[in-house]
C-alpha cells in the first residue's frame, strides 16, 4: 500500500484498483533473486583483514575490476558486526551514486559538511548546532570514504581537523581510523572553485602549483592523510575482465600509460570492426525485434550524453511515454537534496519510447543486473501481463505483441488478447510500465521483465528517517553514457570515442567498463590521446604497495596470522598507537584553522616541489 500511496506517476495516473496492483508491483519488485555469490579472493581476505581485525587505517586501490567494491560491502558488513553500537562506522563515499553502492551516503551529507566550502571553523560551529551531526563525530571510530581519488587534499584536511576538535585528540582525524578506498587513476577530484579562485588571485600559473587540471590536489598530497594511513595497498586480481586476460593486460597498460607496442596495435585492430554509427533516420520502434543491442556511447559530459540520447529518442516515430519520479526526503529543499539527487543515475523525467535502448540500473536477478542492456518492448500494465504471463510461454502476452498478430483473425484467444489489448490502450486510467527485452552480449539470451519503480534512497542510518528518496523506473535510455557517470559500472557492450576524451584518467574508465574486447566498439585510439596523471603515476610507484608485498616487507608486522597482537608496531611506517588525549579548546580550534587553511596554501611550495620531484 505504502508504493501505491507514494504514487510515482503524475502523468500517468494510477487504476482504480490500488490495493490490488500495488500488491502485484510489491511482488515483481520483491522477486529480486539472489546475485551470485562472491567468493573472496585470497588477497581480498588479507585486506579485509587487516581493517577489521588488525584495526588498521588503510587506503586500498587497485584497478578497475578488482573487487574494490565488493570488499569494501564485506569490511562494512564485518566493522558494523565488530562494533554494534550506533553510529561507530561511517560508511560514505564522494559520490551519491557511490554511496548506495555501499549502503551509505555522501561525506558531505553524513558528517554535517554541506559542500564543505566553509573554513574548519564555520563546519565545526555548523555541526555542533546539530546535535544529530555533533553525535556522528562523537561516536565515529571507522570513517568509509569511497570513491575517495574524487575528494580533494583541502577537504581531507578539513575533515581530520573536525575530528581532532569532537574527538579531543591531536591524532590525524582524531584518532578515528580510516577506510579510504578508490583508484587514482580513474577520474580526479572535481573542481573546488575557492581553490581555483585563490590560486588565481595568487596570480600564479596553477599549472605549475596544482596536481590535476582543475586546480585541485589529490587526497594522498595533504598532510593529515600521510600521517593517518598506516597502509597503502593495491589489489592486482581483475575479476570483471577476468575472461579476457589479454583485455586485462591492455586496461593495466593504459591505466599506468605505458602501452606497449603490441596493446597499441590489438587496439588500432578493435577500431577496424565496423563501429555502429548512430541511425539518423527515422524508425517505427520495433527494434526491439532485433536480438542484439548497440553499445553504449560514452560522452565525456552530461549534455552531450543528454543530447545524443534525446536525438535519438526522436528519431523513434512512437508514442513517448514520461515517467516521473516522485521524490520526498527530510533534507528537502536543500541544497544537499539537489547534489543527492544530480548524483542519482535515473533521471526525474524518463521518457521512452518502444524501441529506445535502455540500460536497468538495479539488480534484478543474477542474470538481470545493474548494466544490462535492452530494448522497449511496449508498455503494459501489470494485470494484464500478469494474466497472460501465468498461462506459460507459447501463450502468453508476447504472442499478441508481436509474434502472431497476423494470425489474430480466426483465432478467438488471440482475438480476445487483442480486445484486451485495446481496452488497456484506451483507457488512460490503467497505469502501464515498459516491458523490456534484454539482450544478453552476444544476443545469445533475451529475457524480457516488466519493469516497476523502485526506491533509491538515503535513510538516517541511526532514526531511519528518510532523508533522500526518489522513486522512479530503474532505467535510463543507454545510447549513450557519460564517462563520469560509468565510473564504477560494468557494461557488456560499449561503443567508444576517444577523441572527446579530454580528462586524464577518462579513455581508462571509459574503457575499463566493457567486460571483455567483444564487448567493445572503439573509434579514434590514439595511444598519445590517454592521459596520465604524472603525481598519481609517481605515488602508485613509491607509496601503493600490493598486499602479498606488504606481508612479506613488514615482517615485524604479523597481520595474518589469526592469533597475532592486534597491534604491532613499526617505527619506519610510523605505527606507533599515540593516542595522546589532548582536548582542544575553541581557541586552540582558532590556530588549528589558522594551520588549516593557510599552511594549505602556504605549503604550495611543498606540493610544487612534490610536483617538481615526479613530475614529467
Ligand atoms: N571475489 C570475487 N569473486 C567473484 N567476482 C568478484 C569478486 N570480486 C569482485 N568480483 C566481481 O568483479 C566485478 C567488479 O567488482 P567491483 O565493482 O567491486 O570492482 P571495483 O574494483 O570496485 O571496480 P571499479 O573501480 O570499476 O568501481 C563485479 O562484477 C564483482 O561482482
Amino acid at each position: 500500500m505504502l508504493l501505491f500511496r507514494t504514487a510515482v506517476f503524475k502523468r500517468l495516473r494510477l487504476c482504480r484498483k490500488c490495493s490490488s496492483l500495488s500488491m502485484d508491483i510489491q511482488r515483481y519488485v520483491s522477486t529480486k533473486s539472489h546475485i551470485s555469490e562472491i567468493t573472496f579472493g585470497d588477497e581480498q581476505k588479507k585486506l579485509i583483514d587487516l581493517i577489521v581485525n588488525k584495526e588498521k587505517s588503510v587506503f586500498f586501490t587497485g584497478a578497475a575490476g578488482t573487487g574494490k567494491s565488493v570488499v569494501l560491502r564485506e569490511v562494512i558488513r564485518q566493522l558494523k558486526t565488530k562494533y554494534p553500537r550506533a553510529q561507530s562506522v561511517a560508511v560514505t563515499a564522494s559520490t551519491g551514486l557511490a554511496g548506495l553502492n555501499i549502503g551509505g551516503r555522501t561525506y558531505q551529507s553524513y558528517l554535517g559538511l554541506g559542500l564543505g566550502m566553509e573554513p574548519v571553523s564555520d563546519l565545526v560551529q555548523r555541526i555542533k548546532k546539530s546535535p544529530k551531526k555533533t553525535d556522528v563525530w562523537l561516536n565515529c571510530k571507522v570513517l568509509i570514504i569511497d570513491e575517495v581519488s574524487m575528494v580533494d587534499a583541502k577537504m581531507i584536511t578539513k575533515i581530520s581537523h573536525i575530528g581532532k576538535y569532537f574527538k579531543k585528540n591531536m591524532e590525524p582525524f582524531g584518532g578515528i581510523q580510516l577506510v579510504f578506498v578508490g583508484d587514482f587513476y580513474q577520474l580526479p577530484p572535481v573542481s573546488d572553485q575557492k581553490i581555483i579562485d585563490f590560486i588565481q588571485s595568487e596570480d600564479l600559473n596553477n599549472n605549475t602549483i596544482s596536481s590535476t587540471k582543475s586546480g585541485c590536489f589529490f587526497a594522498f598530497e595533504s598532510e593529515e592523510w600521510k600521517k593517518a594511513i598506516d597502509y597503502e595497498i593495491s589489489l592486482t586480481k581483475i575479476y570483471r575482465q577476468a575472461s579476457d586476460p589479454t583485455f586485462i593486460k591492455m586496461l593495466n597498460e593504459v591505466r599506468v600509460g605505458e602501452i606497449s607496442n603490441e596493446t597499441d596495435l590489438e587496439f588500432k585492430k578493435l577500431c577496424l570492426r565496423n563501429f555502429q554509427e548512430s541511425k539518423e533516420n527515422l524508425i517505427d520502434g520495433s527494434e526491439y525485434r532485433l536480438n542484439s543491442v548497440e553499445g553504449s556511447n560514452v560522452f565525456p559530459t552530461r549534455n552531450e550524453t543528454n543530447k545524443y540520447n534525446r536525438k535519438r529518442l526522436n528519431t523513434i516515430n512512437a508514442t513517448p511515454v514520461i515517467y516521473d519520479a516522485y521524490k520526498t526526503g527530510t533534507l528537502k529543499g536543500t541544497r544537499e537534496y539537489e547534489m543527492i539527487n544530480e548524483s542519482i543515475i535515473v533521471p526525474d523525467e524518463l521518457t521512452l519510447k518502444k524501441g529506445s535502448q535502455v540500460m536497468l540500473v538495479k539488480n534484478q536477478s543474477s542474470s538481470l543486473v545493474n548494466g544490462s542492456l535492452g530494448y522497449v518492448v511496449d508498455f503494459v500494465s501489470l494485470p494484464n501481463y500478469e494474466h497472460f504471463e501465468k498461462k506459460g510461454t507459447g501463450n502468453g502476452i508476447f504472442d499478441f505483441l508481436f509474434d502472431m498478430k497476423d494470425k489474430v483473425k480466426g483465432n478467438p484467444n488471440l482475438e480476445r488478447k487483442v480486445a484486451l489489448r485495446k481496452q488497456q490502450q484506451q483507457d488512460t486510467e490503467i497505469r502501464c510500465l515498459p516491458l523490456v527485452k534484454f539482450v544478453s552480449t552476444r544476443g545469445k539470451t533475451v529475457q524480457y521483465k516488466i519493469i516497476s519503480p523502485e526506491f533509491f534512497e538515503y535513510k538516517d542510518i541511526e532514526t531511519d528517517d528518510i532523508l533522500f528518496s526518489k522513486k522512479q523506473i530503474p532505467l535510463i535510455l543507454a545510447w549513450a553514457l557519460s564517462v563520469h557517470k560509468s565510473q564504477g559500472q560494468t557494461y557488456h557492450k560499449l561503443n567508444c570515442d576517444l577523441s572527446r576524451i579530454f580528462e586524464d584518467g577518462q579513455a581508462y574508465v571509459a574503457l575499463s567498463r566493457v567486460t571483455s574486447r567483444e564487448g567493445l566498439q572503439l573509434k579514434n585510439w590514439n595511444k598519445d590521446k590517454v592521459q596520465i596523471n604524472p603525481v598519481v603515476k609517481a605515488y602508485y610507484k613509491s607509496k601503493v604497495k600490493p598486499v602479498d608485498n606488504i606481508i612479506n616487507h613488514n615482517p615485524s608486522v604479523e597481520i595474518f596470522v589469526n592469533d597475532a597482537p592486534t597491534v604491532v608496531h613499526n617505527e619506519e611506517n610510523n605505527l606507533v598507537n599515540k593516542k595522546n588525549n589532548i582536548a582542544l579548546d575553541e581557541n586552540q580550534l582558532g590556530e588549528e584553522i589558522d594551520f588549516v587553511d593557510n599552511s594549505y596554501f602556504k605549503n604550495r611550495g611543498r606540493f610544487k616541489s612534490h610536483f617538481d620531484e615526479f613530475g614529467p
